[in-house]
């Protein structure tokens, strides 16, 4: 009687400690470990707990997508896999839908050249890529299409890179909405709202545990246009500045800049 060919074997996600989840592919499990190889080729004995859900569509392992929505399998695993890859290869924008995800890549990296700003404002979105001069660039258009105020809501822990990308905005800002003859003079509002920010940031920001200026406080930024869309102005509003830090930091960290 001829021997039954071996299982193929099976992709599954499986629990990293470095990286949250591996793609694998196991070659033998019992129930209490399970043999597997990893993306680098190296083979490993891991507790069967490890081993997560099977990996459905393992030719997309290589893809690097641009938006989550387009993903075939969508779960934790998949999308933390997806992010990780992407900020290995210096992508570190990615869309859902609407939405961009940005994670910080803590150095600086050839995002935000004249090039790359000059291809968000000119280029057609759909030849383009996640971007964070892609969402400034949309709330722009959507205001001339719709005639409206548009918002753009900047959230994550402390350290993630909101002002980072709220600076990012304002630049993109700054250059598609200069005016042209005498409204050339309001244009560096850019300029303008990062002078401001050392005032505001001294009384307002902090060195923590996680950031060594740490906004203590939210923002409230609005960019004023006039009807030909030339920016005329800029208004911030803070909230929620944590005034108990003057008397009470957290153990490790400081209160305000400000002496
Ligand atoms: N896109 C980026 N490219 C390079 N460095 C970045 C980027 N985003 C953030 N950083 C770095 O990470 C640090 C923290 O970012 P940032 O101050 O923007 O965080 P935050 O979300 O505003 O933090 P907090 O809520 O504590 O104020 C910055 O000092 C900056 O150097």
């Amino acid at each position: 009687m001829p021997m039954p060919p071996p299982p193929p074997r099976a992709w599954a996600w499986c629990r990293d400690d470095v990286d949250g989840y591996l793609p694998v592919k196991v070659s033998k499990q019992n129930t209490t470990s399970a043999t597997v190889q990893l993306p680098s080729g190296e083979t490993k004995i891991v507790p069967s707990s490890d081993i997560l859900d099977p990996i459905q569509h393992p030719e997309n392992l290589e893809i690097l997508q641009d938006d989550l929505v387009q993903m075939d399998d969508v779960n934790n695993m998949s999308v933390v896999d997806n992010l990780r890859r992407r900020i290995a290869a210096e992508k570190i924008y990615t869309s859902v839908g609407d939405i961009l995800i940005a994670l910080n890549p803590y150095k600086q990296l050839p995002l935000y050249t004249p090039t790359v700003i000059d291809d968000f404002i000119k280029r057609d979105p759909v030849d383009l890529y996640p971007h964070v001069f892609g969402v400034a660039m949309g709330a722009f258009r959507n205001m001339i299409a719709e005639r409206a105020n548009q918002s753009i809501l900047i959230s994550g822990e402390s350290g993630a890179g909101k002002t980072e990308a709220t600076k990012q905005c304002l630049h993109l800002l700054s250059e598609v909405a200069r005016g042209e003859g005498g409204e050339m003079e309001m244009t560096g509002i850019e300029e303008k709202i990062l002078m401001a920010n050392p005032v505001l940031e001294a009384f307002g920001n902090a060195k923590t545990v996680r950031n060594d200026n740490s906004s203590r406080f939210g923002k409230y930024m609005q960019v004023h246009f006039n009807q030909k869309c030339v920016i005329v102005g800029c208004s911030t509003t803070n909230y929620l500045l944590e005034k108990s830090r003057v008397v009470s930091p957290a153990s490790g960290e400081r209160n305000f800049h400000v002496m």
